[in-house]
C-alpha cells in the first residue's frame, strides 16, 4: 500500500464522500457525521476530486482544497484523501474499481447529497456504479423531490432500502440505496465562492 493512501482493514465499512470541496464547509461535516450514524460507518474518506467531469470550470488547486478540508475537520473517523489523483481518474466508476482492487475485502459505500442523485444518470457508467457499491443519499435543502423522482431513483426503485433500515445499507450487496432525511443545512460551496470568502486561485489561506 503506497504510504499516502489511507488504511482500512478487510471487513471495515468505509463511506466515500466524493466532492469538489471548493471550498469545504460545515454542510460537508454535518452530512459526514449523520452518514456515520445512520449507515453505521467505521470511517468516511473525503475524496477530494481533481475536478468534476461535468463542471465546465476547474476548481481551485487540489492541495489547497485538501488543506482546507483538513483544517475544517476534527474527527479521527474522517480522512481526507486525493486517492483519485493517485489512481489517475476523475470518474467515480474508475475510482471505485481502483479502490476495490487496492482494498480487497473493505466494504465501501458511496455517499452523496440529494442534488447529486438528481443528476446521477449523467455520470459516466452510472448503472455500473449502482451495481458496484451501496449508495447512501443524504437530504439537501431544495433537492428532496427532484432526487426522489430522478431517473436513477426510478430505474433502481426496487433496490431502495427504507430509511428506517439504513443501518443495513452497507451490510448487503449492491445494487441497494437508501435516502435518509437529516436536519438540513444550507451551506454550499457555490455560496461561499460567491461571497468571496474563498477566492479562486488565491494562494494564501
Ligand atoms: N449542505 C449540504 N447538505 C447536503 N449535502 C451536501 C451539502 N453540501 C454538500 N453536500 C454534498 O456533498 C458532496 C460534495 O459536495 P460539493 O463539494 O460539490 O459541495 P457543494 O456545496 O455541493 O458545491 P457546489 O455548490 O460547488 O456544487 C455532494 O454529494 C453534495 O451533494
Ligand atoms: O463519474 C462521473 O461521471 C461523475 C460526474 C459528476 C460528479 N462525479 C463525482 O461526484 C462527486 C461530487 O462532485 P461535486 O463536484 O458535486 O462535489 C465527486 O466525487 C465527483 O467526482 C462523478
Amino acid at each position: 500500500m503506497p504510504h499516502h493512501l489511507p488504511h482500512a482493514r478487510a471487513g471495515q465499512i468505509v463511506g466515500l464522500l466524493g466532492g469538489s470541496f471548493d471550498p469545504p464547509h460545515e454542510g460537508h461535516v454535518h452530512i459526514t457525521r449523520e452518514a456515520i450514524k445512520r449507515f453505521g460507518l467505521g470511517q468516511v474518506w473525503w475524496l477530494v476530486s481533481p475536478g468534476n467531469p461535468l463542471k465546465a470550470e476547474g476548481p481551485a488547486d487540489l492541495d489547497r482544497r485538501m488543506r482546507a478540508c483538513r483544517d475544517l475537520l476534527d474527527d479521527s473517523r474522517v480522512i481526507v484523501t486525493d486517492v483519485e489523483r493517485h489512481i489517475g481518474t476523475r470518474y467515480t466508476a474508475q475510482t471505485l474499481e481502483g479502490l476495490q482492487k487496492l482494498y480487497p475485502g473493505v466494504r465501501f459505500v458511496w455517499l452523496m447529497g440529494a442534488d447529486n442523485l438528481a443528476s446521477f444518470h449523467r455520470w459516466d457508467r452510472w448503472r455500473d456504479i449502482m451495481r458496484m457499491v451501496p449508495i447512501g443519499v443524504i437530504a439537501r435543502p431544495g433537492d428532496r423531490m427532484s432526487a426522489r423522482f430522478s431517473k436513477a431513483a426510478r430505474v433502481f426503485r426496487r433496490d431502495r432500502l427504507k430509511s428506517s433500515h439504513s443501518l443495513e445499507l452497507a451490510r448487503g450487496p449492491a445494487p441497494r440505496w437508501c435516502f435518509v432525511n437529516i436536519p438540513l443545512r444550507r451551506e454550499s460551496s457555490t455560496a461561499l465562492r460567491a461571497s468571496g470568502a474563498w477566492r479562486k486561485g488565491a494562494s494564501a489561506e
